[in-house]
């Protein structure tokens, strides 16, 4: 595909609280043209026809295989759940349309079999916990601390109407963090939990906390503690407009990868 080319798309789950903005995206983003959506109501409609849509006449599908084989589409954003986003990304990959995935809750083996997938079509995917250029340097901070922190715990909060737990982000922050620490239990060795949970969910040995509260909106604070003191790195999203830069950075690069890209953090300079 040429750097000029407008790149068609589609938006899986755009009546969401992410599809919605992400649609709002690609109508202001003059290279961006969206193709058709996937939304589970509304088969056979006019996007138009949807309140909160006016002026946007291009077709509802809610069967997945029939909008990739006729939308004509290079990109599918998906913003849905956790079971729909997999089944949409393998099937997008199926049909040579580029996924680029903010859905989170993929199992690792999810994330092999449509890495896979990728490499066997040729053709690009992201899949990004966060989009957030701020939870992306919190991430990668924490990594970098990691280096001379052992102990650290995780707490993430979020609105209360999420799905999985712990978040996305917070399994990605995790994941570069052991990139720089030995597995290895924290804590006291004897410590019991009176009350299951409380000592929170364990990534090779160290905590994640999950926080669901009315009123928030995504954060995470990275805690390191060390003889005599802490280091917290937070990131706070007081918006899902904060996700929308890297969702257009994702659909601009997708385009020229030939392989799964999990995490923006090896895509932006
Ligand atoms: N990567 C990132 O930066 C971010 C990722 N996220 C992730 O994005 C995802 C969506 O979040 P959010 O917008 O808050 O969630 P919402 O619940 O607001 O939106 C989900 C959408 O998916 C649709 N949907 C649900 N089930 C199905 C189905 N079976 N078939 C088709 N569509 C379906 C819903 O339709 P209906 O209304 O009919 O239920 C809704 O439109 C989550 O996984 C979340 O973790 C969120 C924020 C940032
Ligand atoms: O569900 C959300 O809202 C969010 N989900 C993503 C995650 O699981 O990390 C990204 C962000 O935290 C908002």
């Amino acid at each position: 595909m040429l750097v000029n080319e407008t790149i068609r798309i589609i938006v899986a789950g755009p009546r969401g609280r992410m599809g919605k903005e992400a649609v709002q995206l690609v109508k202001e983003t003059p290279q961006f043209e969206l193709a058709a959506v996937i939304d589970r109501k509304n088969e056979g409609k006019l996007l138009s026809d949807v309140e909160g849509f006016a002026g946007l006449d291009v077709p509802v599908f809610t069967d997945p295989a029939e909008c990739f084989q006729q939308a004509n589409a290079d990109v599918l954003i998906d913003l849905t759940t956790p079971e729909r986003g997999y089944i949409h990304t393998k099937m997008a990959l199926e049909y040579s349309v580029r996924p680029v995935v903010g859905t989170t809750g993929f199992t690792p083996e999810q994330l092999d079999e449509l890495k896979g997938l990728a490499e066997e079509k040729g053709i690009g995917c992201i899949i990004a916990p966060n989009f957030a250029i701020g939870a992306i340097l919190m991430m990668k901070f924490s990594e970098m601390a990691a280096k001379y922190f052992d102990d650290v715990e995780i707490i993430e909060m979020h609105h209360d109407q999420k799905l999985d737990a712990p978040s996305g982000t917070a399994i990605k922050t995790a994941e570069m963090i052991s990139n720089n620490r030995k597995a290895r239990k924290q804590g006291h060795e004897d410590e019991k939990e009176t009350i299951s949970g409380a000592r929170g969910a364990d990534f090779e040995g160290m905590r994640i906390h999950s926080v669901r509260l009315p009123g928030l909106i995504a954060h995470q604070q990275v805690l390191f503690g060390a003889g005599g003191q802490t280091l917290t790195i937070r990131h706070d999203s007081y918006n899902r407009a904060s996700f929308m830069s890297g969702v257009k950075v994702s659909v601009e690069t997708v385009i020229r990868l030939d392989t799964l890209v999990y995490g923006l953090e090896s895509i932006l300079d």
